[in-house]
């Protein structure tokens, strides 16, 4: 009997599905990543007694809590981070998974460092204790988030139980106009299908537009899955994802490395695979986009104004938007392009890899800073390559603090925080009350636009500036 046509997601979740049991699925899990918030799972396994099931397939690397000013702990001044560090170093001891601590140029953000080290692979189930492991289904994985109490189950038995989730196809076609980034088009998805667009979905990204994106633009896209509600968001592998991976440290080599493409050669949905859902967008019709509020999902076009409450479709959205303007201390009406920044941060692992640091520093060589900027690059390896090609010069020539890679001001856990009532241009994807610190006015934008807005001192569209590499 000929087989049903398959998508990417359940040709993956046929391949790890151990068994299905009142409408759960438990998963055989083949990579776990962890980071310095994971030490809950262990604690678990320790009160019982149990061992790490698969010490090979976890690997972790210090992230959330990890200073940038310096490498040195004593740099983290809130206890309970360090202690993160800590604790992940002594587990590593203990448990003898793969651990990219401080110091070790493999460290950076978790989310980051999983593709640049060739762990993250196609047609792989990634796991990791952390909302934006769908950052990792860029390369053809299925990669979700997981919970404390999952995590401990991942680490006791290396499987973990999920309901089916429906698939949701994105379909971006046509080829991007100048200043027009992944992130732009992550943004412009969001704004469209909303924060809550994608839930009980994990998305496929299609379309000419993503077959056109570099693995990390795809890793960007991604990234923001969660920001819609999906479960996970993935690219079906091709030949830029292959190109990619070849020769990476963790990737397969020699004869393992010709069956590893041959199966994920196999992996994209048949054509005939049916989506419960389906969008489409236009490429050619985006802008440079820009958050005004307190949901990914208010994403504006640099060129527009911000939306009035009058017009929200219910009367609860018209609450929510009225109190968003309220926190962020704007007008409904108001140009987006004249708001004024007092900050602007780089980095996350939604916009700090090689591509990003260049394209920003295309931008920040134009000028000079107005306001305080950092850059923090999402990992030490992207920290090495961008000092190799003199990002790190420019940045600095322009009045931009050259940071060491961590999580850093995405959300303020290892003290790199935004101030009370000041005004952040971010390339993060959360602009939630209080992510960046007490208080703290997020938007988010693209690393072009960060740089941008950083030379002006308020948001700027960048196609103002001359566009190419740095
Ligand atoms: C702290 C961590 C568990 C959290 C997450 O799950 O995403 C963080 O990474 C975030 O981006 O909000
Ligand atoms: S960089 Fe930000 S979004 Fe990414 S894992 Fe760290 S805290 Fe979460």
């Amino acid at each position: 009997m000929e087989m049903a046509p398959r998508t990417l997601l359940q040709k993956i979740w046929d391949d790890h599905q151990i068994l299905e049991e009142d409408g759960q699925s438990l998963l055989m899990v083949g990579c776990h990543l962890g980071h310095d918030g994971s030490y809950y799972g262990f604690s678990v396994l320790e009160e019982r007694g149990l061992k790490l099931r698969r010490p090979d397939q976890f690997f972790a690397t210090p992230d959330h809590g990890v200073p940038t000013r310096s490498r040195s702990l004593d740099d983290v001044t809130d206890a309970a981070q360090r202690r993160g560090v800590e604790t992940l170093e002594r587990n590593h001891a203990r448990h003898g998974f793969t651990h990219f601590g401080l110091g070790d140029v493999r460290q950076g953000i978790v989310h980051v460092v999983g593709p640049e080290q060739g762990i993250t692979q196609p047609g792989l189930l990634l796991v990791c204790g952390d909302s934006h492991t769908s950052t990792h289904g860029a390369l053809g994985a299925l990669a979700f988030g997981i919970g404390a109490s999952d995590v401990a189950h991942v680490l006791a038995t290396q499987t973990v139980w999920r309901k089916r989730p429906k698939a949701m196809r994105i379909t971006v076609d046509g080829t991007r106009p100048a200043g027009v980034t992944a992130k732009d088009v992550i943004l412009a998805i969001i704004a469209r299908i909303g924060a809550n667009g994608a839930a009980q979905h994990v998305i496929e990204y299609a379309g000419s537009t993503i077959r056109a994106m570099s693995v990390e633009e795809r890793l960007t896209v991604c990234n923001m899955s969660i920001e819609a509600g999906g479960r996970a968001g993935m690219v079906a592998p091709d030949d830029t994802t292959i190109e990619y991976l070849r020769g990476r440290p963790f990737a397969p080599q020699g004869a393992d490395w010709d069956a590893a493409v041959a199966h994920w050669r196999n992996l994209p949905s048949d054509p005939d695979a049916v989506f419960d859902t389906e969008v489409e967008l236009d490429a050619t019709a985006m802008e440079p986009m820009v958050t005004w509020g307190n949901s990914p999902e208010n994403a504006v076009p640099v060129s527009a104004r911000i939306p009035s409450p009058q017009d929200a479709a219910s009367t609860v959205q018209r609450d929510t938007m009225r109190e968003a303007l309220d926190y962020m201390g704007l007008a409904a009406g108001q140009a987006v392009r004249d708001i004024a920044i007092d900050q602007v941060f780089i980095g996350s692992c939604t916009n700090a890899r090689l591509s990003d640091l260049r394209e920003a520093a295309a931008i920040a060589r134009q000028g000079r800073a107005m306001v305080p900027a950092m850059v923090s690059p999402g990992s030490s390896m992207v920290k090495q390559q961008a000092e190799a090609e003199g990002l790190d010069r420019i940045f600095r020539e322009a009045g931009f603090e050259w940071r060491e890679s961590g999580c850093s001001m995405c959300v303020g856990m290892n003290g790199d925080l935004v101030a009370a009532g000041k005004r952040c241009a971010s390339t993060s994807n959360r602009n939630f009350r209080g992510r960046q610190g007490k208080d703290s006015r997020t938007h988010l934008m693209s690393p072009a636009m960060a740089a941008a807005a950083a030379l002006r001192g308020r948001i700027t569209d960048v196609r103002e500036f001359a566009q190419g590499a740095a």
